[in-house]
């Protein structure tokens, strides 16, 4: 049966946590991706919700009682056999303590421990999603370096933890200088700073990625930036996002979603034309165009990872 015409499994994945602490168990030998570690869960059952689904299976596979899941991603992936989409749920609310019901090793690791660790490849996506927040402030109109340091120190009080430099008018050892000066601000507060610019400019600053604007993505057959570096790609359309996935984005910001002073020429999107591209997208995708906070949960409701704006953080 060709990828395109094979029925998609729905599979119910559950970050259960606790503090800092995330639950995994082994994939066993007669399983597919076996000797991977995952996040607990199977298949959901026919007209099954995703949390029942979630607490369903973990009562049947590790012996406790979840409650309380929120969506975080869903991530539709080809396997050579089999077409799944993970609907990655997470909760911290549970009763009693995790074990292999069915014989399959269970433990606790710290988030900061997930990267190191062998999952299969649809969960690239799912470490992305935990590790990025859901705000995503880029920078807007500055007055000088000590007027930005000063607003970017705004956004951080704010606790957005996810920052872009854009800085459209400044030359490249403009925006080096800038973003050294700042780097050890945003570091603090346990935040990451993508630059809009080139993979050359990255790697001369302790920046943590870059973010590339959508006609640049084209530039690219690869992905321009090591795998320890994050790699944001502004898209428009379903073009942009297949070649952005074909460098190896790490995350998408797809715009307009709706209207936006910064590109009043551009036919918003619409958040149901939004939600509709992002079903088919593996990573985490930001909404941007038109974004306020007032708009978050909306906006996570149709499936993004979160909201990109200037004015709304930028102050
Ligand atoms: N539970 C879970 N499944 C995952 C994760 N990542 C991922 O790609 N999957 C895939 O989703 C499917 C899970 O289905 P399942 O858990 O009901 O499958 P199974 O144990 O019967 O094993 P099978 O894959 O051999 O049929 C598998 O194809 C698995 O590889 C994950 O983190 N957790």
């Amino acid at each position: 049966m060709s990828e395109k015409s094979r029925p998609v499994l729905d599979i119910a994945v559950g970050i259960l946590r606790c503090e800092n602490e995330i639950c995994l168990s082994l994939r066993q030998k007669h399983q597919s991706h076996a000797d991977h570690w995952e996040f607990p869960g199977g298949k959901v059952e026919q007209g099954e919700l995703i949390d029942t689904a979630l607490k369903r299976e973990f009562i049947e596979e590790l012996g406790v009682q979840t409650d309380n899941w929120q969506p975080l991603i869903t991530i539709p992936w080809e396997y050579e056999k089999v077409s799944v989409r993970l609907h990655v749920y997470q909760s911290y609310d549970f009763v009693g303590t995790p074990y292999g019901k069915e014989g399959q090793r269970v433990r606790w690791f710290d988030q900061s421990e997930l990267q190191g660790i062998t999952f299969p490849d649809a969960n690239k996506g799912i470490l992305t999603a935990l590790e990025l927040g859901d705000k995503y402030a880029i920078s807007g109109k500055f007055a000088n370096a000590e007027d930005f340091s000063a607003k970017l120190n705004n956004v951080l009080n704010d606790g957005v933890k996810l920052i872009q430099l854009r800085a459209k008018g400044l030359d490249v050892a403009e925006v080096r200088k800038l973003a050294q000066e700042n780097i050890g601000a945003v570091h603090k507060a346990g935040a990451k700073l993508m630059l809009n610019g080139t993979p050359e400019l990255l790697a001369q600053t302790q920046a943590d990625g870059i973010q590339l604007a959508s006609n640049q993505l084209f530039a690219y057959d690869t992905r321009p930036v090591a795998k320890d570096k994050l790699l944001g790609a502004s898209t428009h359309n379903p073009e942009e996002i297949d070649q952005a996935l074909k460098i190896g984005a790490d995350f998408i910001l797809l715009s307009p979603v709706l209207p936006t002073q910064t590109h009043p020429d551009m036919e918003a999107l619409g958040l149901d034309a939004f939600r509709e591209l992002v079903a088919e997208i593996p990573v985490p995708v930001f909404a941007l165009g038109g974004m306020k906070t007032e708009l978050l949960n909306e906006a996570k409701n149709h499936g993004a990872q979160g909201i990109a704006a200037i004015s709304a953080f930028w102050r």
